[in-house]
């Protein structure tokens, strides 16, 4: 087991990262899925074919200064919905065009007690720890017993576990590429919010599109997203396959499974990387381990 910390990513496991994509479209070029603000309207976006829709945000007023939706370096800029929807139309290979922000003459209340004094009260930090892999990685695992180990130290945690959001929040979302961009914008919307309360918030979930993770991230002021990769390789999840979803998406019984028939799209420069290759293997506790120290060496454990 072997702890290398790069510029500002932490690399922990058994082997060297693998940065290759995984699963059949490894190689497509995927319309870019993000959160796009049009001027005080939020849409999630996507990008034309082969060009990205790049986020440009201030992240802590992002409801002041909304985020903007760059192509190339031109900045996008919208008055309204139709001048919005007219440019989506009109450019060639449009997909989708998901959500569009409706609320109008709304103003954000300020209240007395703000995320500081919470944080005093808690004497820690709020951030969100997001944790991304394939099915079967060991998401679900490394989040409970990081919230455990957090706990024992007398820190608030919350989880926010894909498959369980799913049951509720997100009950209407399916797995086709749109639904997963608004699973994740949701999640990062949510987790923010607990961010704000000052609570550690660990989201786990595949989220396979690197534009979806980072959508999250823009949401959030600089460093208090924490990317964590579970980096397991394929061969592995479908082996453990403890639900066994892999043999059913195997035998195409479901459609649309990431790693098999479906894209996942790892990190490129994440906090954090848990590597589990070959023989060895590296328990929950020693990957919780290793994130909490990361929160500890950041100062997220004190206000
Ligand atoms: N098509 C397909 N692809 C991937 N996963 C599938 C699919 N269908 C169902 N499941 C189950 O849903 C869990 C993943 O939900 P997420 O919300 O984390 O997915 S995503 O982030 O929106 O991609 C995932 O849970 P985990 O195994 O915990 O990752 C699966 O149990
Ligand atoms: N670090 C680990 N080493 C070995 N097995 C693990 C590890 N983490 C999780 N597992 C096992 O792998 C399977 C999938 O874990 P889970 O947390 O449900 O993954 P995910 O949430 O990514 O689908 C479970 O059977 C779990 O016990």
């Amino acid at each position: 087991m072997t702890a290398i910390r790069g510029a500002g990513q932490l690399v922990f496991g058994s082997s060297s990262p693998d940065c290759d994509e995984i699963g059949p479209f490894s190689s497509w070029r995927f319309a870019k899925l993000g959160f796009v603000s049009l001027n005080g309207t939020n849409v999630i976006g996507l990008g034309y074919s082969g060009k990205t829709v790049r986020l440009n945000a201030n992240v802590r007023s992002s409801f002041l200064n909304p985020i903007k939706a760059m192509e190339d370096s031109t900045t996008a800029s919208f008055t309204n919905t139709n001048d919005c929807a007219a440019a989506f139309s009109s450019g060639e290979n449009l997909h989708q065009m998901l959500t569009v922000r409706k609320s109008t003459n709304i103003a954000w209340h300020k209240s007395s007690v703000e995320k500081f004094d919470r944080q005093e009260l808690l004497q820690q930090k709020g951030c969100v720890i997001w944790i991304t892999g394939l099915s079967g990685s060991g998401k679900s695992t490394l989040a409970c017993t990081l919230s455990r180990g957090l706990h024992l130290r007398g820190k608030l945690t919350y989880i926010l576990d894909g498959d369980n959001v799913r049951h509720g929040l997100n009950s209407d979302l399916s797995f086709k590429v749109e639904d997963r961009a608004e699973n994740i914008r949701r999640i990062g919307e949510v987790a923010k919010l607990f961010a704000d309360a000052g609570i550690i918030c660990i989201a786990s979930l595949i989220s396979p599109y690197r534009k979806d993770r980072d959508a999250c991230r823009a949401l959030l002021p600089e460093g208090d997203f924490i990317e964590v990769f579970l980096d397991v390789p394929l061969q592995v999840c479908e082996a453990r396959d403890p639900k066994g979803l892999y043999k059913l998406a195997r035998c195409g019984k479901i459609k649309g499974f990431t790693g098999i028939d479906d894209p996942y799209e790892p990190p490129l420069n994440c906090e954090i990387v848990l590597q589990q290759k070959g023989g060895d293997c590296v328990s929950p506790s020693d990957m919780a381990e290793t994130v909490i120290s990361y929160l500890e060496e950041k100062g997220y454990l004190q206000a």
